[in-house]
């Protein structure tokens, strides 16, 4: 496939997304983007223990983070494990929010700030290998410390046992307080009390008047984000949605003001996001690597 002429300003379809973007360029430094990690910045896989950030993502971070208000993966896996598979740990300036916003990487103090874990998550933790046994005993469980999550992907019929664990999942998650996100063949029983939107809008407030608020998001808990956009927008406050398009989540793809193929495209859309905003036009533009 032909690369499009102008790669940041071609997937974009809709008026307010262009005004999100032209807000975003003529500030950078009040901006906010958000990034989910999964299906966005991270190729999806089999096992969630060999996803990694697409090889462009570290780079491109990097050159990102200094240039606007708030760079952040918002995400649903704990803080830790997304710093470590991004490769981003010595990133200056990168913000993490993990577990659907509920905790955060506090940079100055080098340790993640998060709350206390209501008794459900080990009362889950405790009773989730029986009713798996009884319902689908090849659903992988993937222990997240603040939250459980099935995967489905691993079975021979991903969407069937997808679909069987659905409403048991449901009712064990609200006997102990907890509620149930749906994903890409998975679903995770965790806390209630946050989601991506929070966490977007929370990014937002403390850099106080942002110029424009971006997010780049792939499955259904990336929703609430989009949604804060657009609420953002209606009050005033330009923003742009981007979805990193797949087979998997054809509900998201109508609601972005763009499209872009995955995590590679991500990757390119916020290479051609840095080239743009290091021109003579942003005289704070990206530093020139060395030859
Ligand atoms: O908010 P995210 O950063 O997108 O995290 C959402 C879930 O992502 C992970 O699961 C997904 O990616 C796996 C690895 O590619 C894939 O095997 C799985 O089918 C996907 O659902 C992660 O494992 C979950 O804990 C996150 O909640």
């Amino acid at each position: 496939m032909t690369e499009p002429a102008d790669p940041l300003h071609a997937p974009l379809r809709t008026d307010e997304g262009r005004a999100g973007l032209a807000a975003l360029l003529a500030a950078p430094g009040r901006a906010v983007v958000g990034l989910d990690f999964d299906g966005t910045l991270a190729p999806i896989v089999d096992d969630p223990a060999d996803a990694r950030a697409h090889p462009a993502v570290r780079g491109v971070l990097e050159r990102l983070a200094p240039l606007l208000g708030r760079l952040a993966v918002v995400t649903g896996r704990p803080v830790e494990q997304v710093v470590e598979l991004a490769g981003v740990a010595q990133l200056h300036r990168l913000e993490v929010r993990g577990h659907y916003g509920l905790e955060r990487w506090d940079a100055a103090a080098g340790r993640v700030v998060r709350p206390e874990l209501p008794p459900g998550v080990e009362q889950v933790r405790r009773a989730l290998p029986g009713l798996l046994l009884a319902l689908a005993p090849d659903a992988a469980v993937e222990d997240k410390g603040a939250s459980l999550a099935v995967h489905t992907r691993r079975t021979p019929a991903p969407e069937e046992t997808f679909e069987r664990l659905q409403a048991p999942l449901a009712e064990l998650a609200e006997a102990h307080g907890l509620v149930v996100e749906p994903g890409r063949f998975v679903l995770e029983l965790r806390p209630p009390g946050a989601d991506k939107g929070g966490a977007l809008r929370a990014l937002a407030d403390e850099l106080g008047d942002p110029s424009a608020v971006v997010f780049v998001g792939d499955d259904l808990g990336d929703l609430a984000a989009f949604e804060a956009v657009r609420a953002l927008r209606a009050g005033g406050t330009p923003g742009v949605v981007v979805c990193s398009g797949s087979d998997e989540v054809p509900e998201l793809l109508q609601l972005a003001d763009a499209v872009v193929e995955g995590p590679a495209g991500v990757a390119s859309w916020l290479t051609a996001l840095a080239d743009a905003l290091g021109t003579p036009e942003h005289p704070n533009g990206a530093p020139v690597p060395p030859a």
